[in-house]
């Protein structure tokens, strides 16, 4: 029998717990795929008394004793974080250790350092797991669209909030209420933070464009916004004009006179509900890609939850267990196109602004002043009511983002208006 590939294992957790066992219960087909056993040579974990489930032999808390082991040929790291996740990584590398990882906030913070690093010891970095869970999305952007020119990458990417946003779309309740439930269900952490104010989508915006558009994007150049201060108001405002709101990763390869830019943002939209991606519900993700020659793609499925993670894990581990056992690595993610960030104020963006106004003559043409000033010019405009209760529902044509900020700033000053009381980027309305 020929030797087994040994694989380390960086925490037992959610997704941890489920590559363990899928590793054990598919060990014939994993030999039978690879042309090798892959077997778990230790599992590495904070508390060993918390893990009954693990043979008490695999169990340490020397995660970098473990990484540089001689008998170690390949590394899981689902542990999460930046450190010790990102010391243990660099080690593995070091060691000769192909690694494979679901850590979004470090491949968006560190990718090159780590690819680099990877490149530098001919072993692989793979992370299937660490964008959109078990859709396979970060192979296809990596090899099979390798040939194409990729335009745009727009998505659902955070099933958390997807969750919440679906339930205020149903029930009509307040972000508050939605989060209690999403907490109650096990969908949001204890601390939601990371996915309600978008640090999770925008990590994933971040490694989204840099594969798509081959050139290093960072989380910190991503613009981002969160979902806590979306209302039941702007749910209802998005219902009136055929739409519902969704929190987008948009990821655009702007062509320029100058060079081409990238702009890669994260903010909730309202989107028409005849686009596909309204009809994702519950913690779903969907992500669009358009390339030129291949056009439009979706790629569809779940975004989190321990077995589908741990489904794009194994999938890694095939492909690094394969490269190993053809004693080669595969080829990493390339940066030559070196794209400077284009700055959200730039970005071409659509609004959907409502005011409350006071119905008296001249106050639209006032309200339409304001936008012409801004150089913005409306779509459609829409009144409800007269009086002291009358509503301005306007729809812009695209505008830069800074153009449709000053010009709601400067409503917000105006004595006509009595209260802005919803404002959000469309996005998809023809
Ligand atoms: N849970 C999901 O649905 C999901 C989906 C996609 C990606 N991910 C990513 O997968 C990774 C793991 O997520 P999870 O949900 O399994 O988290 P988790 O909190 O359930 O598991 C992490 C485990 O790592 C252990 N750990 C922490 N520090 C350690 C250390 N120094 N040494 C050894 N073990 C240590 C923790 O005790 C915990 O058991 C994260 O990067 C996460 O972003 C998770
Ligand atoms: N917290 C993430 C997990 C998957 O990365 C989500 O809600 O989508
Ligand atoms: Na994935």
């Amino acid at each position: 029998m020929t030797a087994p590939l040994r694989v380390a294992l960086l925490g037992c957790g959610t997704v941890g717990g489920a590559v363990l066992r899928l590793v054990e219960e598919q060990a014939a087909d994993l030999t039978a795929r690879v042309g090798r056993p892959v077997e778990v040579a230790g599992v590495a974990v904070r508390r060993p008394d918390r893990h009954p489930e693990v043979p008490a032999g695999l169990l340490t808390t020397d995660a970098h004793g473990l990484v540089t082991r001689d008998d170690v040929d390949l590394v899981v790291e689902v542990i999460g974080g930046i450190e010790p996740a990102r010391s243990l990584i660099q080690a593995a590398i070091e060691a000769g250790k192909s690694v494979v990882s679901a850590n979004k906030a470090l491949l968006a913070e560190d990718g090159v350092a780590l690819h680099a690093a990877a490149a530098k010891a001919g072993v692989d970095l793979y992370y299937e797991a660490s964008v959109a869970g078990a859709i396979p999305l970060l192979r296809p952007l990596r090899e099979s669209l390798a040939g194409d020119q990729i335009r745009r990458v727009v998505g659902i990417v955070n099933g958390t909030t997807n969750y919440i946003l679906s339930r205020m779309a149903e029930t009509g309740a307040g972000f508050g209420e939605a989060l209690a439930e999403a907490t109650d269900l096990g969908y949001a952490e204890a601390d939601p933070t990371a996915d309600v104010d978008g640090f999770d989508a925008a990590a994933k915006a971040a490694i989204l464009a840099s594969l798509a558009f081959h050139t290093a994007v960072t989380a910190s150049d991503v613009h981002r916004e969160g979902i806590s201060s979306v209302t039941a108001t702007d749910v209802a405002r998005a219902a009136e004009i055929g739409c519902t709101v969704k929190l987008l990763a948009i990821c655009e390869r702007v062509v320029g006179e100058d060079g081409d830019t990238v702009a890669v943002r994260v903010h909730p939209a309202m989107i028409p509900t005849t686009h596909p991606l309204a009809a994702v519900g519950g913690a779903f993700n969907a992500v669009f890609v358009e390339a030129e020659a291949a056009g439009q793609l979706m790629f569809y499925g779940q975004g989190a939850g321990g077995e589908p993670t741990a489904s794009a894990v194994l999938g890694d581990l095939v492909a690094v267990a394969r490269n190993r056992v053809a004693g080669a690595a595969g080829a990493g993610p390339t940066a030559y196109a070196d794209l400077p960030t284009r700055p959200i104020a730039e970005t071409p963006t659509r609004y959907h602004v409502s005011l409350d106004v006071a119905d008296v003559p001249g106050v639209l043409a006032t309200v339409a002043t304001e936008f012409a000033r801004h150089e913005v010019s409306i779509a459609t405009v829409r009144q409800d009511g007269h009086g002291d209760a009358a509503t301005l529902v306007i729809v812009t044509h695209s505008a830069p983002d800074a153009a449709l900020s000053a010009t709601v700033a400067a409503l917000r000053e105006m004595p006509a208006v009595r209260a802005v009381t919803s404002v959000l980027r469309v996005e998809g309305l023809s």
